[in-house]
């Protein structure tokens, strides 16, 4: 019961942040390019409690989406049509750039983002390529900006406790990491980006990349090698996996090197777009869970992108306490209606205001992330997403 309570009220809160108590005077102002549907969740929602940022300006390639998208959030400024994103990119007021847009346009709208001299919060993955990536985090270095990929997941108390549990040695020398991120059918639909090739499609950009990175974030290592990446595509997406398998090897935690040996620390990578329906017609729960397993003991964390929803962390230790196995339960929300965008709004805002982040990953993450998911797709037989076409600064 009084689990029951504080999930509705955690949700009530992250749906109805409470202002801040101290506003800033001269808060950093965002503008979104694109009405995209994760903005809500991502931005526009963890932006109504802090008090240094507000959302300013919205950019939609129409000019009603744009409007409509505007009133229903209240952004003061909505821009339309088709030279919308560069005009809120030219725009003086807006400081922090937004790019919610499809994976094939991150490269191109956030070279023009660092040109026009904004900072940009990036959705995952970066881009198409771990190329453009490094271009992309090159250039910011140059012209002094921050650029953030926003892997989200990491910034939440509940993905740092399992960190710090599995830094602590409590689990032994790590040996496998499995990582599962599957939906079912009804969310992604043909009309989907995630279904479009040229628009960086697939289930492991879309969550492999997800999964590429707590696995490298748990092993506190980059993989080794790919040992095998499996992927399904269906007859009228050829070239866009509906799921994709793959296995990695990472160096154990005592550094020594694998190259996939049975002994070593092994990563399995779980991604599907459209989980099949339980005895065929069951509706599936969506899979969001990562184990990590040592000698010494296994640690699990269900719903690891949303913890701020519902989570499990448990611990089982392979030793024996009065003839049975040690397990315990912890659970870590952090602060009430914070998710895991509201902790990386936190951290945003303070590099931008140059102070320490709690928690920050740099570009060199980011790139290594693409490279890997890159050497899966490359394993797969369907190759690297296409790199962008357009003339960038
Ligand atoms: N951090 C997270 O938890 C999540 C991150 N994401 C990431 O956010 C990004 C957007 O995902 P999502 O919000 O689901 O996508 P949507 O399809 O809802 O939004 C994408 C936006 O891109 C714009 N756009 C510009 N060019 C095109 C084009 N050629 N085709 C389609 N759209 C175009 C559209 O803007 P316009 O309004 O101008 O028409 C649209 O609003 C992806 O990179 C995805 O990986 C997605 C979900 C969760
Ligand atoms: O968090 C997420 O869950 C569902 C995905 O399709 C989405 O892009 C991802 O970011």
């Amino acid at each position: 019961m009084a689990s029951l309570y504080g999930f509705a009220k955690r949700l009530y809160l992250v749906f109805n942040p409470p202002s801040p108590k101290e506003p800033t005077a001269s808060p950093l102002r965002f503008g979104i390019l694109g009405a995209a549907r994760i903005a809500p969740i991502a931005l526009i929602l963890p932006v109504k409690s802090h008090p240094d940022a507000v959302v300013t300006a919205v950019a939609a390639r129409d000019q009603g989406r744009a409007d409509a998208f505007a009133k229903q959030h209240g952004i003061p400024k909505a821009y339309g049509g088709s030279g919308a994103y560069q005009k809120l990119l030219d725009d003086p007021e807006i400081d922090v750039v937004y790019n919610p847009l499809p994976n094939g346009l991150h490269y191109e709208w956030t070279m023009k983002a660092l040109a026009a001299g904004k900072h940009v919060l990036l959705e995952k993955p970066s881009a198409n390529t771990a190329e453009e990536t490094r271009k992309m985090f090159t250039f910011a270095q140059e012209k002094g900006l921050v650029l953030l990929e926003a892997f989200h997941y990491r910034y939440h108390p509940a993905t740092r406790r399992v960190k710090a549990i599995i830094d602590s040695g409590e689990l032994g020398t790590l040996t496998k990491i499995e990582v599962n991120f599957g939906i079912p059918g009804f969310f992604v639909k043909d009309s989907d980006i995630r279904m479009v090739y040229d628009l960086g499609g697939g289930a492991m950009m879309d969550m492999g990349c997800y999964a590429m990175s707590i696995s490298r974030y748990l092993a506190n290592a980059d993989p080794t090698k790919v040992i095998s990446a499996n992927a399904e595509v269906l007859p009228k997406f050829p070239r866009v996996d509906v799921s994709t398998t793959a296995t990695l090897a990472f160096p154990t935690s005592g550094g020594t090197t694998t190259n996939g040996s049975a002994d070593g620390l092994t990563a399995t990578l779980l991604t599907h777009f459209r989980l099949p329906p339980l005895l065929g017609f069951l509706p599936r729960w969506p899979d969001f869970s990562v184990r990590v397993s040592g000698t010494r003991g296994i640690v699990d964390l269900s719903n690891f992108p949303a913890p701020w929803v519902h989570h499990n962390i448990t611990v089982e230790s392979s030793e024996q306490e009065g003839g049975r196995l040690r397990k315990r339960t912890e659970k870590h929300y952090g602060n009430l209606g914070w998710t895991t965008y509201r902790y990386q709004l936190e951290a945003l805002v303070d590099k931008l205001r140059e102070r320490t982040p709690e928690h920050w990953y740099d570009a060199q993450d980011s790139i290594t992330n693409l490279e890997w998911i890159e050497a899966v797709y490359k394993e797969t037989g369907l190759g690297s997403r296409p790199p962008s076409t357009a003339q960038v600064p």
